[in-house]
């Protein structure tokens, strides 16, 4: 269960992972865009994982449609409002957006740095009368290769100010993290941090080398750190927080299940370990239900996930004073 009198958080959510399927009909309607179903029930297998995909690479494919319908700049501003409003639902305190501005730009040829122009501003004005707090994540969709991530890079650097880390996403199998070290190094010299996707499909060698070479202080999925010892003490050390999604991993057949998911032994070990949704609407969850339902099916008891909780708010991209601030509005309540 969550507990109300803690902040809740989530630090690893796709802005563009979590388009409401309503909004892709409008969007499709609007640009006139050809979508497989002209209604959200006969649309919702088209945008949303209903059984395990076999692989990282088929669940991916899910979040096409809700990118494909982004005709202009202000689709893009929609969504960034909407996914706050959606947040603001579900009770959470704080989010941390993340979005890959090339993937939203390229199914109808918008122009990435418009596409952060546009997701900055939804953001600012959405958050505004809200009472949700929120921070953008750029992400490099790596999927594209170390070029195209260069122009997404240059369009995040843009914006750096509107930013609080970068990441980096899509296939690791296909485009390893010893691809973007230059990257990531233009990553650190503009004072951003950097999480990354990692040992979610490649093994515990991939979460070591984001954190050597790339400068990760944080991990998505981490999964894999399971099988690595060494790496779990480091992880603990050196406090790298592991940004876990429960429900994600199983629909992309990371795990064979919530049974057998590693969180439950990150939190015994001492790593900074939390409950995250990835990308919601396409896997038709929410906070609320890894707390509820994938939580417990993992193992953890109320107290690992008030742990989770206070993990998260620890790890998150805010200033001690901004936590501090969190915790008192949160206890005020
Ligand atoms: O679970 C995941 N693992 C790896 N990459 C992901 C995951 N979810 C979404 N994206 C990737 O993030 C970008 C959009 O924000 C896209 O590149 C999408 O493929
Ligand atoms: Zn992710």
């Amino acid at each position: 269960m969550i507990n109300k009198k803690l902040p809740l958080l989530d630090i690893h959510r796709h802005l563009d992972g979590n388009v409401r399927a309503q909004t892709i009909l409008d969007l499709g309607r609007q640009f006139n865009i050809k979508l497989p179903a002209d209604n959200v029930a006969d649309l919702i297998p088209h945008v949303q994982v209903i059984d395990p995909e076999p692989n990282l690479m088929a669940f991916l494919q899910k979040l096409d449609w809700g990118v494909t319908v982004l005709g202009d700049y202000d689709a893009c501003r929609r969504i960034a409002i909407e996914n706050i409003e959606d947040a603001q639902t579900q009770g959470l305190d704080y989010v941390e957006l993340r979005f890959s501005p090339y993937y939203m730009a390229q199914s109808q040829g918008l122009h990435p740095q418009g596409v952060v122009e546009a997701v900055v501003d939804g953001i600012k004005s959405a958050t505004q009368n809200s009472m949700v707090k929120a921070n953008l994540i750029g992400i490099m969709s790596r999927t594209y290769g170390t070029k195209i991530c260069q122009q997404e890079l240059d369009a995040l650097l843009a914006f750096k100010n509107d930013l609080v880390a970068v990441d980096l996403a899509g296939d690791e199998i296909g485009f390893p993290g010893e691809l973007f070290v230059d990257h990531f190094k233009q990553v650190g010299d503009a004072y951003l941090a950097a999480t990354i996707h990692a040992g979610e499909a490649l093994g515990s060698a991939s979460i070591w080398q984001a954190i050597n070479e790339l400068g990760a202080g944080r991990i998505g999925h981490g999964v894999k750190a399971i099988e690595d010892a060494k790496l779990m003490d480091y992880l603990r050390d050196k406090r790298i927080g592991i940004e876990s999604c429960l429900t994600s991993n199983v629909q992309t057949s990371t795990v064979a299940s919530l049974a057998v998911h590693p969180l439950k032994r990150f939190l015994d070990h001492g790593i900074l370990a939390c409950i995250n949704t990835d990308d919601p609407a396409v896997e038709g969850i929410e906070i609320e239900h890894e707390y509820m339902v994938a939580g417990p099916a993992a193992g953890l008891t109320q107290a690992d996930m008030e742990k989770a909780q206070a993990n998260a708010l620890d790890i998150a991209y805010l200033s001690d004073a901004e936590k501090q601030q969190l915790k008192q509005a949160v206890a005020s309540r």
